[in-house]
């Protein structure tokens, strides 16, 4: 079988809703998506309609009210907060549209973090992490805290902090969302090589329809589901 094929991530029925009685909000409904082994895939759907809601499940972040969220195959509903965290440690890489790095700690730190959570000693996490520094051409930068490097360069440090710990599932929400557009397309050109140069699964949630297109397949919400989309009919 091609191990490319393999799911690293699915979600299967899932129901989602806010609120209750008569203010309920239905965001996703019975909505299924899978994400393969080495796959990118982009989801861009219009504001409210669900992207960080699903990215959110998918990162064991939130419950389903419905359905099933199997990461590397394990379905994971059932399991404890303490079994989700561990989960979510080892498998799961998150990028927020906003940085949300430690404000007290340096770049080259704040990418050595989730390795020593992991149980990696301090030499081998802070070589990992000068590597991450110097593919994403930041490594001149390792010493400075996160207030003083430039949005775009505080993206690239959380990218590479978010696969410092070479997760099976990278999820982004609006990666360059809140960049201009050259740095966003210089990030995001950053983010993609790093996610296909380290065979990653990604899923990224963007509004930027160039930047979608290059992603292997792009995916939209309609009706809280997920069908597919060609981001170059828009
Ligand atoms: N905790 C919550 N309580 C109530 N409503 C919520 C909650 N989280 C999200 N929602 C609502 O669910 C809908 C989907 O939100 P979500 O953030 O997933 O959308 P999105 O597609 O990511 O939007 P955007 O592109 O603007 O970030 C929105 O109408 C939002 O107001």
């Amino acid at each position: 079988m091609n191990q490319m094929k393999k799911p690293v991530l699915t979600l299967t029925g899932i129901d989602r809703h806010y609120g209750q009685g008569e203010s309920v909000l239905s965001i996703l409904k019975g909505a299924n998506f899978t994400l393969n082994a080495g796959e990118t895939v982009a989801l861009v759907a219009p504001s409210g309609t669900g992207k960080s809601t699903l990215l959110h499940l998918a990162g064991l972040l939130e419950h389903p009210d419905a359905g099933e969220v199997k990461v590397g195959g394990l379905e994971c509903n059932g399991l404890s907060d303490e079994r989700r965290t561990a989960i979510r440690r080892e498998s799961v890489g998150f990028v927020y549209q906003f940085h949300h790095l430690l404000p007290e700690f340096s770049a080259i730190e704040n990418i050595m973090m989730p390795q020593l959570i992991a149980g990696l000693g301090m030499a081998e996490a802070r070589e990992r992490a000068s590597q991450l520094l110097d593919y994403m051409r930041i490594g001149h930068r390792a010493s400075h805290r996160p207030a003083e490097l430039s949005g775009g360069e505080q993206q690239r440090v959380a990218i590479a902090r978010a696969v410092a710990n070479a997760p099976l599932v990278l999820l982004a929400d609006e990666p360059t969302g809140n960049l201009d557009p050259e740095t966003a397309s210089y990030v995001f050109a950053a983010l993609e090589a790093l996610v296909r140069q380290s065979g990653l699964s990604a899923l990224i949630a963007t509004h930027n329809h160039d930047l979608a297109r290059r992603m292997d397949r792009c995916v939209t919400l309609a009706d809280g589901k997920v069908i597919a989309y060609d981001p170059g009919a828009a």
